[in-house]
């Protein structure tokens, strides 16, 4: 059995874990006050900022013995994507964790509330147990809502004189379950769109062939986006790009017919009609390609059709570069945190792009270095997926590697001269 000790992480991992923080009514109040108690009994510094009413910022602050040294930053949202929980074997927020297997189950177990709690398990134990003391000031931020493109979170926070007193250096922030040995890291995120594509079109009798109907228009269209799709996947099933490296568009609704008591109207061709994509930029994607084929192939207007693209977030810094960090030797940062990794005992994968988007592009569109890192090895991957869960082991290994990561990062000073 294990000690006392060792199972208060896991209970504080499993009270946060309990918060019900999913859209579209995140709670952020009681979250909040938990990882502030959790930050006083560390003696760590901590305030909030609410940049818009009732989204909290959390910051917390361990001082470095040489503030004038740019900081470390560790960053986590505090949000959700919301849970069926029909569909779960247990209740999505009662972090339900099996005796048999180890297995934590909660929606934002791995994304991204496992994190939180580890860099502060992480602190707590370079403090309390190792006397650790760091050079660079090491901070903690939890943001509001991410997981909706983060604008009234992580974007306000970055363009606030707040954020620019940090003097950050350097950024972690979440990355992806590995379901191999070997820890994942992400040095850039692909871009999202929201793709909304409109048909409009003759209306008429549900018995009668017409041309130029509104779902003809729109199926046209759907037809085209989905060879354009295969193409990107052929890619990726050939083995030639990672399913990161290709542009992803993925219907995600369709919205059309005339409703009725019972469902739709069935004899009646509906004049209008919709359909909504998820769609992913890789950072060197050029995102007038794209722009170009949707309003050419995809919704040109003598079909009909008309379209909207709801960019979410920047896709380029403010030197116009495409939003990556660098992993080589050029980034000293890179080095130390590599370093960390191993002599925790962990194995580093190849360097990713990110599937899918995080707000450390805010970070990187300052032109801050950020990795993304989420240390959840031989773990499914489960981020918004039904019976998401994490194994009290893995998270427990991943406080040790921040252990690593935390100290090592906040002890480099660059040689001088
Ligand atoms: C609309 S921004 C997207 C944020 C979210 N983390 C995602 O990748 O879907
Ligand atoms: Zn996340
Ligand atoms: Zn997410």
């Amino acid at each position: 059995g294990k000690s006392h000790e060792e199972r208060e992480p896991i209970t504080r991992f499993k009270q946060y874990l309990r918060f019900n923080t999913a859209h579209p009514n995140p709670n952020y109040t009681a979250p909040v006050s938990f990882l502030i108690s959790q930050a006083q009994s560390i003696g760590l510094q901590f305030k909030t900022l609410e940049f818009v009413p009732n989204k909290p910022i959390l910051l917390l602050t361990w001082p470095g013995s040489d503030p004038s040294l740019p900081s470390i930053l560790l960053n986590s949202h505090l949000d959700s994507v919301p849970a069926e929980p029909d569909k779960w074997s247990h209740p999505p927020f009662s972090a339900f964790h099996s005796p048999e297997t180890g297995q934590i189950f909660a929606r934002g177990s791995q994304d991204d509330k496992c994190i939180a709690i580890q860099y502060l398990e992480a602190i707590r134990n370079l403090i309390l147990v190792k006397n650790f003391k760091p050079i660079r000031t090491v901070h903690v931020s939890c943001v509001p809502d991410e997981e909706i493109g983060g604008f009234d979170g992580m974007a306000k926070f970055v363009e606030s004189n707040e954020f620019r007193e940090l003097n950050v250096g350097f950024v972690m922030d979440e990355g992806q379950a590995s379901t191999n040995d070997d820890f994942r890291v992400f040095y850039a995120d692909r871009s999202p769109w929201h793709l909304i594509i409109r048909a409009k079109g003759a209306p008429g009798h549900g018995s009668r062939m017409f041309d130029n109907g509104a779902m003809e228009n729109l199926m046209k269209s759907v037809e085209m986006i989905t060879k354009f799709r295969e193409s990107q996947f052929d890619v990726v099933k050939a083995g030639r790009a990672a399913n990161s490296e290709v542009i992803s568009v993925n219907p995600v609704y369709l919205k059309a017919g005339i409703p009725s008591p019972t469902g739709f109207v069935m004899n009646m061709q509906p004049s209008e009609a919709k359909a909504g994509f998820d769609v992913r930029l890789p950072p060197t994607a050029d995102p007038d390609l794209i722009r170009r084929r949707i309003a050419e192939e995809w919704a040109p207007a003598i079909r009909n059709m008309s379209y909207e693209i709801i960019e979410k977030g920047p896709i380029r810094d403010y030197k116009g570069r495409p939003l990556m960090t660098l992993t080589d030797d050029s980034n000293p940062w890179w080095s130390v945190f590599k370093q960390a990794v191993t002599s925790a005992g962990g194995k580093l994968g190849k360097p990713e792009i990110l599937a899918s988007t995080t707000d450390a592009r805010y970070m990187r569109q300052l032109g801050i270095p950020a990795l993304g890192f989420s240390p959840m090895a031989n773990t499914p991957i489960l981020l918004h997926d039904h019976n998401e869960f994490l194994k009290d082991t893995v998270f427990l290994k991943g406080v040790e590697v921040y252990e690593s990561v935390i100290s090592s990062l906040s002890s480099f000073v660059e040689p001088s001269g």
